[in-house]
């Protein structure tokens, strides 16, 4: 199928054990400013506590959790109940969906307000997302750098402006042997929304 050759024409970001892959055009540029417009409005953003190491610390973002009922997400110590699939979000879901060829069970959203917004370094590897999860992660709103390491090797490392409208897939290995990060932007930055979806197995 011609979807699946250019899934796969695209290069892999990462040099070995996984696959990392950025289709930075996935949507128009009108669509993707309606998208945003949409979503900061829209979607239930709350800042939610985590724990680390024992202590609870509020989250350096904004988060919502949409999907499936009854199937529960918690990453961090903190447990998500899903809200039901908004029209604009499940529009989302399903061009990716077509586009990959895979399916997915939920999306966690997550609101940067700005630079000193961010997300720091783990990997997505949860029991219930399964062996080798395939994510896919889109981004509207301020361009970020998003980081990936060796989770062993941590000199080795790749880096990617993920630009308003791209689209990020992580698949194969890459969530047991890399970790990724969203790290803090010294820079003057707006507003970034970014959508991973996934698929939780029962
Ligand atoms: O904001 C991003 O691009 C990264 C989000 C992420 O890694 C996650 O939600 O697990
Ligand atoms: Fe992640």
């Amino acid at each position: 199928m011609q979807q699946d050759l250019f899934l796969n024409s695209q290069e892999n970001l990462l040099p070995f054990q996984g696959e990392v892959r950025f289709y930075p055009h996935f949507f128009e540029d009108t669509q993707a400013d309606e998208l945003m417009r949409s979503f900061q409005e829209s979607l239930a953003w709350r800042q939610e506590p985590i724990r680390i190491f024992g202590r609870e610390i509020m989250q350096p973002r904004l988060t919502a959790l949409y999907g499936e009922a009854g199937m529960p997400y918690g990453y961090s110590g903190i447990q998500m109940t899903p809200l039901p699939w908004t029209p604009e979000l499940m529009a989302v879901k399903t061009k990716i969906e077509e586009f990959t060829q895979l399916r997915f069970t939920h999306v966690l959203c997550n609101y940067y307000r700005n630079g000193q917004d961010s997300m720091g370094w783990h990997r997505d590897n949860e029991q219930v997302l399964g062996q080798n999860p395939s994510i896919a992660s889109v981004t509207f709103g301020a361009p970020r750098k998003f980081q990936l390491r060796h989770y062993t090797q941590k000199s080795i490392k790749r880096d990617v402006l993920l630009s308003h409208g791209s689209l990020l897939m992580m698949q194969g290995e890459s969530q047991h042997f890399w970790e990724h990060q969203l790290p803090k932007s010294s820079k003057i930055l707006g507003p970034r929304i970014n959508l991973t979806f996934r698929k939780l197995i029962r």
